[in-house]
């Protein structure tokens, strides 16, 4: 049996001393796009943030590619998540820099020559299908746009793992498929795409593990 690249094993997470995910395992595969779908409150973010080192667990273990990351220091945390393409919800673009800068940010984080933060930037943008944004202020793109950059951003350091957050909240149909289209070439080019949505919003065509989390009883 392949170790999973991304695994819970009886997860507890408390906040306030009140327990968001109990006992909660989970996997995923290489090349698996994972939808983590459920209300409000249920756990969708925490999960995302315990894989990306944000969060830690108050009982059971998280393993990234077989590490055991939830015992990693802080400074072996900040490199865990450079290596993943991480659209959270607080991750926004800065308003006051254009939106190549923007997307260059991760690569220059893992140390890239200038030159090639920026070639990687322009690819992983036209790759998004909206290289002719590169100069523009976040705030001349269309909400589409922005997230097309924000994913444009994520994967700019060619990650095996997208841990993506709402990615087609308030979004149209169509930037909603395009988004989804782009989501579901990555899985089909091996990369793991974890997806936290309040609904069902899949790519055609690629394998999909759906995870169900409900809130806790106190919550619902
Ligand atoms: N840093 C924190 N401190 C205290 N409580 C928190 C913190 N982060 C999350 N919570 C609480 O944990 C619960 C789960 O939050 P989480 O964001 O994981 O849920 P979610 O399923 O992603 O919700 P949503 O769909 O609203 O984004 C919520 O009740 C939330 O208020």
């Amino acid at each position: 049996m392949t170790t999973p690249l991304l695994e819970l094993r009886r997860v507890t997470v408390v906040y306030d001393r009140r327990a968001v995910l109990e006992n909660f395992s989970m996997s995923a595969d290489r090349g698996e796009f994972v939808l983590m779908h459920g209300g409000t409150g249920s756990g969708k973010s925490t999960v995302l943030r315990l894989f990306a080192g944000l969060t830690q667990p108050a009982e059971g273990e998280v393993y990234v590619a077989g590490d055991r990351v939830d015992l990693f220091s802080s400074e072996e945390r900040r490199w865990l998540r450079r290596s993943m393409g991480l659209m959270m919800q607080e991750s926004l673009l800065l308003s006051d820099r254009s939106v190549i800068d923007n997307v260059m940010l991760p690569a220059l984080a893992a140390e890239e020559s200038y030159g090639e933060a920026r070639r990687r930037a322009m690819l992983a943008l036209e790759k998004c299908g909206i290289g002719e944004f590169a100069e523009d202020l976040p705030h001349q793109l269309s909400a589409g746009q922005k997230q097309l950059a924000r994913l444009a951003r994520a994967v700019v350091n060619r990650p095996a793992v997208i841990l993506v957050d709402e990615p087609v909240a308030h979004l149209d149909q169509a930037n909603a498929e395009t988004l989804l289209a782009l989501l579901g070439a990555f899985v089909r080019a091996g990369v793991t795409v974890v997806s936290a949505s309040h609904e069902r919003h899949v790519p055609e065509g690629v394998p999909v593990r759906e995870v169900r989390l409900e809130a806790p009883e106190a919550l619902s």
